[in-house]
């Protein structure tokens, strides 16, 4: 199969696709892959470090709050959107993929627009429980819609959806405890709580994770604190004095490496985050993003929550019990297997198999 993708902006749209390429390679179906994403979002990093070809368009997101300025922004849009159209046609034309996928992200609505225009099969792929912007304008272009949450599926055109999961579940589902913590300074064998705020970091978990500092310095687990890239300088100068037993690092490039030695995870409820924590049955204390389309993460989160699996705090409730309510759920083994084995009954181990039977069946023969 020759695979054009794109997807990008955030982790949360580009770690499916690498997900869905290494599983393609593992099944020794991938004759040839070419990514693309844009040369400002975090793809222009992670991709090439993981040695796939990356192409860039250049596109912008809309503004839609309505002034001045933003109506001028969403003008350069439109005509950024129609060059990328003649690049992504040009890009299409030289690399003859049997099968383009998007994983959301407005970079993928140049790829897949263009695609879908010139007959080449086309699949999308949307991870979150409410449907993102891209992908709701790319609906009525493309051959098939891959989902992960069930509910999504009214936002579609029915004929085309089809539920798979998310193919960053099979990549961590399996995985086994080793020592990669140490790594970080850390003991593998030690029971360990690991803060991140999603592929970006998040400034109000961060907030409440310095705070939390001495609580967890005292206590007999020992914490590694993802601050997100942009956000480390100004995390590190806050702390004053850093505990020995908790670690602080700007990112994580080797996520799936370290989950399976984590008691706990706190963080946000990005579709593709949870799709890990349920593909390895890792309980975990969500706080959702209010900033995110009709506050998804919040309907993420839920869909945990509702079945024991997570435990849910919104940022107006980040308090100064944030740091002794984590504390005692990571002292408090019966509950936090209970949560495990409800997350893992939530998670879909097979879901890149089952996008590959969708890219099959829009091939053509
Ligand atoms: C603010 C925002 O718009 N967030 C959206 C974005 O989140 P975001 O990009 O944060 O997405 P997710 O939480 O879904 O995924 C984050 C991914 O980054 C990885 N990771 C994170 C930190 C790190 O140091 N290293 C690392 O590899 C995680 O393991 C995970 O695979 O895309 C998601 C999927 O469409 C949406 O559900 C989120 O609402």
């Amino acid at each position: 199969m020759r695979l054009m993708i794109s997807g990008g902006g955030t982790g949360g749209h580009i770690y499916p696709a690498l997900a869905l390429i290494q599983r393609l390679q593992e099944r020794g179906m991938l004759d040839a892959v070419m990514y693309v994403g844009t040369a400002k979002g975090l793809e222009s990093r992670i991709v090439p470090n993981a040695k796939i070809p990356f192409e860039t368009l250049e596109l912008q997101g809309f503004k839609r709050k309505v002034s001045f300025t933003n109506v001028k922004i969403n003008i350069q849009t439109v005509e950024k959107f129609v060059g990328s159209l003649r690049k992504a046609t040009r890009m299409i034309k030289d690399f003859q993929p049997d099968v383009v996928v998007g994983t959301g992200g407005y970079v993928s609505a140049g790829v897949l627009y263009a695609a879908a225009r010139h007959h080449v099969p086309t699949v999308i792929h949307e991870q979150n429980s409410v449907a993102g912007v891209t992908n709701k304008f790319l609906a009525h272009a493309v051959d098939k819609i891959a989902i992960t949450f069930p509910v999504v599926a009214s936002s579609f055109p029915a004929k085309k959806v089809v539920i798979t999961g998310n193919p960053r579940a099979q990549q961590v589902a399996g995985l086994k405890p080793n020592d990669r913590l140490a790594d970080f300074g850390l003991d593998p064998h030690k029971r360990t709580l690991l803060i991140f705020g999603g592929s970006r970091g998040a400034p109000m978990i961060n907030k409440a994770a310095v705070n939390a500092l001495p609580t967890f310095g005292g206590a007999d687990f020992q914490t590694l604190f993802v601050t997100g890239t942009r956000h480390y300088g100004t995390i590190t100068k806050q702390i004053r004095q850093l505990p020995a037993n908790v670690k602080v690092v700007p990112y994580i490039d080797d996520m799936p490496g370290i989950l399976p030695d984590v008691t706990l995870v706190v963080g946000r409820s990005g579709a593709t985050s949870i799709a890990e924590l349920t593909a390895l049955g890792l309980p975990s204390v969500l706080i959702p993003s209010p900033n995110v389309t009709h506050n998804h993460q919040f309907v993420n989160a839920k869909s945990l929550v509702d079945v024991g699996a997570a435990e849910v705090i919104t940022e107006p409730e980040l308090d100064a019990n944030f740091a002794s309510q984590v504390a005692a759920l990571m002292d408090d083994d019966s509950r936090l297997s209970r949560m495990a084995q409800a997350a893992k009954k939530m998670g879909t181990p097979d879901a890149a198999d089952q996008l590959i039977a969708v890219l099959e069946s829009v091939q053509k023969h």
